[in-house]
């Protein structure tokens, strides 16, 4: 179905409402599956596939549909790996591009891999050369899993989750690894303390008969005891040393010797620096098997993976609409017009809910006037063009497949859509010119049509306004269009065009606060004063001074002309 004039910004602002019930740019894709279509079985098709997607989606899933992501896997090039290989397979592996390819052992890499017996056994497939670029990506979204898991029970990635756990270790070891600079620093501290502490004792503990004894040694020489008066110390200075060197190799799973034995205890940042390079090179070789005993099981498993992403995407969606149509109504699909019932426009805040309907007269319009051509008329700001935009948004929403703001509700599937909004009363020749260029271009060629027009007077004189638009809502009927026109000029237009329905929303006085007291449903074959004097009414008892004075003055030639009028 094709959207005209300012039909289409009425789609634009439907569209934004449920986009803004969706956080995932993916799922927000959906809804451009969802473009008005003017063809039955698939408006019929996707209403069937958002009523079971509604049904069988519940706000729980909201907790965990917030924590999916898109699992990117990327194709990188490893620095840490060089792959040994026979002159005739240099070709494919390169092609690889996964890693330095080479036919003889080369210094500088942390590990080797070969087709022929160089390093570690492999072949030359990129699961085998680089199972990390599966299996991490994996590892780094567990949380995606961890929902994915929750959404789609039994499903892969709760499988995935499993073949991963052997992994935790080794990943401990390589964040611990990270931090190994932190770790040594805070023991270095740690052990300065201790043994300043140690120091001070010693000091203090040495009594006088100890010092007559060391004097006597020092005397004779004997060096032996003076060195035993130490080894103590010494000894226990070497305990807290090997203490804090278990506390570390305890946090890296692997032991090292960090501190030299002398006080004070200071590691060159070379030392640090050393180990850790040594640390993660084990550790890359570690989570190189380990990584390729995963990804084996892993593989098979990952179009899988992939659709359980779709899927929870789509609950996404199906949420949103569900949220957004809380309380609507799939339209009947069918021919002989348009019709709602209890339709609440999406733009207003609690509306007032209207019934409304073009073509044949349907349950529960029995009875009324049936019409192709429908003049709306009636109050200032009585919510004429408000009762234009609801019917847009039943009609638009109906052809997206989507359900509408109503009780109930049925459409005929159109080939186009008309909409043109009030323009503001400029006389100039341009305006008029171009709203009647877009005018007659509505009422050209065939097909399915609902044009719906906002006041088209304003921009013209009344006289040839009704000229004008009398013989464009002929041609309109003559060619079976459906038009809802809302105009001031009811009367003269009912006169012209007997076929013509005229409705009226009615305005009944103000209330306490001043505001106008419509009744927004429109009456049907009435003609709705427009009700200016209430605005007057309302100026002049707001009004002050000498701006009272005359809103009164006019408002009584009101009250008089009325009087006039019945005498
Ligand atoms: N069904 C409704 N329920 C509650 N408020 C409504 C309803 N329809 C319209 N309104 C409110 O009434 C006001 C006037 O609506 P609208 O502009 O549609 O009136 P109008 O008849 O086209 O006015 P005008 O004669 O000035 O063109 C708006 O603020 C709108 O929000």
């Amino acid at each position: 179905m094709k959207l005209r004039g300012d039909a289409r910004e009425i789609y634009k602002a439907i569209r934004k409402i449920i986009l803004d019930k969706i956080k995932h740019e993916e799922a927000k894709k959906l809804l451009d599956d969802f473009a008005p279509t003017s063809n039955k079985e698939e408006i019929l098709r996707r209403q069937e596939y958002l009523r079971k997607g509604m049904e069988n989606v519940s706000e729980e899933v909201k907790e965990y549909i917030g924590k999916i992501r898109s699992i990117r896997f990327r194709r990188d090039y490893l620095h840490d790996r060089v792959l040994i290989v026979s002159e005739e397979e240099v070709e494919e592996a390169e092609k690889l591009g996964l890693c330095m390819v080479s036919t003889e052992p080369v210094e500088g890499y942390d590990f080797v891999l070969s087709t022929i017996g160089y390093g570690i056994e492999v072949e030359l497939k990129p699961y085998d050369v680089a199972p990390e670029l599966y299996v991490m990506p994996l590892w780094e979204n567990r949380d995606v899993l961890e929902a994915l898991a929750k959404l789609f029970p039994g499903g892969v990635a709760g499988k995935i989750l499993e073949a991963l756990e052997p992994l935790e270790e080794v990943m401990r070891k390589k964040e611990a690894i990270e931090r190994i600079e932190e770790f040594i620093a805070e023991e270095e501290r740690r052990l300065n303390e201790a043994i300043e502490e140690k120091l001070e004792k010693f000091k203090l503990t040495l009594s006088g008969r100890d010092l007559v004894e060391f004097l006597k040694a020092l005397k004779s020489g004997d060096v032996d005891f003076l060195l035993s008066k130490f080894s103590s110390l010494n000894d226990e200075i070497l305990d807290e040393i090997r203490k804090a060197e278990e506390r570390i190799s305890e946090k890296l799973g692997v032991y090292v010797e960090v501190f030299p034995r002398e006080y004070p205890i200071e590691v060159s940042p070379d030392i640090v620096e050393g180990i850790r390079r040594e640390l993660e090179r084990e550790v890359k070789i570690e989570l190189y098997l380990k990584s390729r005993e995963i990804v084996e099981e892993i593989l098979p498993l990952l179009p899988k993976l992939k659709e359980e992403i779709k899927r929870a995407y789509e609950l996404e969606f199906f949420l949103a609409v569900k949220e957004f149509s809380r309380g609507f109504v799939f339209p009947r699909i069918e021919e002989g017009g348009i019709g709602f019932v209890e339709g609440r426009n999406l733009f207003i805040e609690n509306p007032q809910p209207v019934s409304y309907f073009i073509g044949k007269a349907k349950d529960p319009f029995n009875g009324i006037q049936e019409a192709n051509i429908v003049v709306l008329t009636g109050a200032n700001s009585g919510g004429k063009t408000s009762l234009l935009e609801l019917t847009l948004q039943v009609v638009i929403l109906a052809h997206m497949g989507f359900p509408v703001p109503a009780k109930e509700a049925w459409i005929e599937p159109l080939d186009e859509v008309f909409f043109f909004k009030r323009k503001r009363a400029v006389y100039g020749a341009g305006a008029f010119e171009n709203s009647l260029k877009a005018l007659v271009r509505s009422l050209k060629g065939k097909g399915r049509k609902l044009i719906l027009i906002d006041e088209f007077e304003a921009i013209t004189e009344p006289g040839a306004a009704v000229k004008i638009l009398a013989e464009m809502l002929r041609i309109a009927h003559e060619k079976g269009f459906y038009v809802i026109i809302v105009s001031h000029l009811g009367e003269d237009l009912k006169k012209e065009l007997p076929f013509a329905r005229v409705d009226g929303i009615e305005a009944s006085g103000l209330d306490e606060n001043l505001n106008l007291i419509v009744n927004r449903q429109p009456k049907f074959g009435v003609i709705g004063r427009s009700t200016p004097e209430l605005i007057v009414e309302r100026l002049a008892k707001k009004g002050r001074g000498e701006e009272k004075e005359i809103l009164l003055r006019v408002l009584g030639r009101f009250r008089n002309g009325t009087k006039n009028e019945h005498t």
